[in-house]
C-alpha cells in the first residue's frame, strides 16, 4: 500500500514536471511567450512549421505570419522569426550571431564543413579571409583572368549559341541556358578557364550533371529540419532518402574531386587559360595558416577534402543563384518590349558596344566598370533580385549567450533559433509599394528621393547581411549584368512558353516548370 502511495506520489511528480517544463513554462513563463504566435501550437511544438516546411510552404507560411503579426513571431518553442532591419537583421546578421547547425546538416560534403556551412565564427572568419579579396569588386573587374573568361564565355559560346537560333528561327529554354552560362563562369573563375566546364556547348553532359545537381533536393528538407527521425528510420533500415540520391551525391562528388585534381596540375601556371585563380589562392592560404600554428603539415588527404568542399560549395552557390536571377530577369523584360528598347539605347552608349557578330573580329569588350555603371541595367537587376530572390528562404541563426533583444523583445534566451527570409524583407509594402510588381524605376535616382532609395537598400537582402554575407556577390553581379548587356545590345526577346514559372517555395528557387521558353529576334 505504502509503496504503490510512493510510485502515484512520483507519478504524479512527473506528470507535473513535465507539464510544466514542456507547457507550462513556455507558453506563459519564457521570455518568448511575450512573442506573437505564428500558431497556436507555437509554444509547446515545432510539429505545424516542420509540417509545413515538408509541404514547401516554409516562405509563404512566415510571410503571412508578418503580415498578421509584425515583425517578430513565434514559430516554434525555441524558434523565431524576424522581419525588420533595425532591431531584426541588423542586430542578427550584422551583430554576427552564429549561423545553426542546419548549415552542416543539409550542405556538408567531403566529410568537412566550408566557409558557407562553418558555425563557428572564428574558423568563418579566418576563412573568409583568405578569399575575401580575389571576390573584390574592384579585383573582379581589373582581373586579366575574368576578362579571358568573359570574352571567351561571351563571344565563343554563348552570342553564337543566340544568333544561331535566330538564324534557325529556333526556340531557346533560356532556364537551361543560363544554368550552363553560370556554370561555365563560376568554374572558370575557381579552376581555370582551361579546366572548367562548357555546359554552354556540351549540352547532353550539362543536362545530366544539371540533373543529378536537382534531382536531390526534394530531400533536403529530412537533413534541415528532422535529422533525428532521418537517424532512426536509418537504423531500422527504412530509407528516407531514395538510394539514388547517395548515387547522384557520389558522381558529383567525383566531379569536384576531378576539378580540383586538374587545377592542382596548374598550381605554378600563370598563364591566363590555366591559372586556378580561386583554388590557388586557397590551397596557398590554407598551406600558410597551417604552417603559421606551427604544427605538423596538414595530411593531404584532409586538406585535399577541404579544398574540394570549399569550392564545390562556390561551384553550387555560383551557378544556381546567378541563373535563376538571369531566368527571372529575362522573364520580366521579355514581357515589356518597349523597356527592352529603352535598355538597349542605354547599352548602345557603351564603349565599345557589344555587338555581335563582332565588328572587324575585334574581341575588345566594354570594361566591367562602363558596364556596371549603367543606371537602368542596375535598376533591373536590383529589382529582380528584390522580387525574384534567387534565396528567398530563411537563414537561420542562434541567439547569444546569456540572452539578447530583438524587435523590442527582451531576454530572449540563447540557443533560441531565429531567421530572417528575404522572401519577407522583400515584401514590406512601406519600403516597396506594391510590392508583387516588378518596378525596376524603384531604384532609379532621378525618380526616387534619397531617403526613398536608401531605405530600400536597408531592406535589400539578396545576398543577406553581416559577416555572412554572400562572398559571390560581385561576381554574380558583374557576370549577370555582362549577359545580360550582351542580350539586349543585339536582341529582342518574347516569351513563347512559361508555363508553370512560378518559384518553388525553397531556400534555393527555380521555377516549378524548370523552364522558360523564349524567342530570339535581331534588334
Ligand atoms: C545572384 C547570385 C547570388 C545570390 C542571390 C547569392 C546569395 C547568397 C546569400 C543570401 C548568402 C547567405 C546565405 C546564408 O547565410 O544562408 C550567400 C552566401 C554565400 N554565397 Fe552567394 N549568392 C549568389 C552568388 C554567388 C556566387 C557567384 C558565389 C561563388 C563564387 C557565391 C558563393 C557564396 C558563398 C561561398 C557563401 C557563404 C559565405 C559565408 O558564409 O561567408 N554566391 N549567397
Amino acid at each position: 500500500m505504502a509503496v504503490s502511495a510512493i510510485t502515484n506520489v512520483a507519478a504524479i511528480t512527473c506528470v507535473l514536471v513535465l507539464t510544466y517544463k514542456l507547457i507550462i513554462y513556455p507558453a506563459f513563463l519564457s521570455p518568448l511567450s511575450k512573442i506573437p504566435n505564428a500558431h497556436w501550437t507555437a509554444p509547446i511544438s515545432p510539429a505545424w512549421i516542420i509540417w509545413k516546411r515538408y509541404q514547401a510552404l516554409n516562405n509563404r507560411t512566415i510571410q503571412a505570419a508578418h503580415e498578421r503579426l509584425g515583425p517578430i513571431v513565434r514559430l516554434g518553442p525555441s524558434e523565431i522569426s524576424i522581419n525588420c532591419v533595425d532591431g531584426g537583421i541588423k542586430s542578427v546578421y550584422t551583430g554576427g550571431f552564429e549561423k545553426h547547425e542546419w548549415y552542416p546538416r543539409v550542405f556538408g560534403s567531403f566529410g568537412t564543413v566550408s566557409m558557407f556551412t562553418m558555425t563557428d565564427n572564428k574558423a568563418h572568419s579566418s576563412r573568409k579571409r583568405l578569399l575575401s579579396n580575389i571576390y573584390s569588386k574592384s579585383f573582379l573587374q581589373s582581373s586579366p583572368h575574368i576578362h579571358l573568361i568573359s570574352e571567351t564565355i561571351m563571344l565563343d559560346r554563348f552570342l553564337p549559341l543566340i544568333y544561331k537560333a535566330v538564324s534557325d528561327n529556333a526556340l531557346v529554354d533560356m532556364h537551361d541556358l543560363n544554368q550552363g552560362l553560370t556554370m561555365d563562369f563560376v568554374s572558370s573563375y575557381l579552376y581555370g578557364l582551361a579546366n572548367g566546364t562548357n555546359f554552354l556547348q556540351d549540352e547532353a553532359f550539362r543536362r545530366r550533371m544539371l540533373h543529378l545537381y536537382q534531382c536531390r533536393k526534394p530531400f533536403e528538407f529530412y537533413h534541415q529540419e528532422v535529422p533525428d527521425l532521418l537517424a532512426w528510420t536509418k537504423k531500422i533500415g527504412l530509407r528516407l532518402i531514395p538510394k539514388w540520391c547517395d548515387e547522384a551525391n557520389e558522381v558529383l562528388d567525383a566531379w569536384g574531386l576531378g576539378f580540383c585534381n586538374q587545377a592542382d596540375e596548374c598550381m605554378t601556371s600563370t598563364k591566363l587559360e590555366t591559372e586556378p585563380m580561386v583554388y590557388k589562392q586557397l590551397k596557398q592560404g590554407i598551406t600558410k595558416q597551417q604552417k603559421a600554428t606551427g604544427l605538423p603539415d596538414e595530411d593531404p588527404k584532409k586538406q585535399k577534402c577541404e579544398i574540394a568542399c570549399e569550392l564545390y560549395d562556390h561551384l553550387t552557390a555560383g551557378h544556381e543563384t546567378s541563373a535563376v536571377a538571369l531566368t527571372y530577369l529575362f522573364w520580366e523584360l521579355s514581357k515589356q518590349p518597349e523597356l527592352q528598347d529603352e535598355l538597349r539605347k542605354e547599352l548602345l552608349t557603351l564603349e565599345p558596344r557589344l555587338t555581335y557578330p563582332r565588328p572587324n573580329s575585334s574581341r575588345e569588350l566594354p570594361s566591367p566598370k562602363s558596364i556596371d555603371a549603367l543606371p537602368l541595367l542596375e535598376a533591373i537587376v536590383t529589382e529582380t533580385l528584390r522580387l525574384h530572390a534567387p534565396i528567398p528562404g530563411i537563414q537561420p541563426r542562434v541567439t547569444p549567450s546569456p540572452s539578447c533583444t530583438l524587435a523590442g523583445y527582451s531576454d530572449i534566451p540563447a540557443n533560441t533559433r531565429v531567421n530572417a527570409q528575404a522572401y519577407s524583407l522583400h515584401r514590406n509594402p512601406t519600403v516597396y509599394p506594391e510590392p508583387e510588381s516588378w518596378e525596376p524605376t524603384r531604384w532609379l535616382k532621378d525618380q526616387n528621393s534619397a531617403a526613398e532609395l536608401e531605405e530600400r537598400r536597408r531592406w535589400f537582402w539578396a545576398f543577406g547581411s553581416g559577416g555572412r554575407m554572400c562572398v559571390g556577390s560581385n561576381l554574380a553581379l558583374q557576370e549577370m549584368k555582362l549577359a545580360v548587356a550582351a542580350i539586349y545590345t543585339n536582341f529582342k526577346t518574347s516569351i513563347v512558353n512559361d508555363d508553370d514559372i512560378e518559384a518553388i517555395d525553397a531556400y534555393t528557387v527555380k521555377p516549378r516548370g524548370e523552364k522558360l521558353i523564349l524567342r530570339f529576334e535581331n534588334a
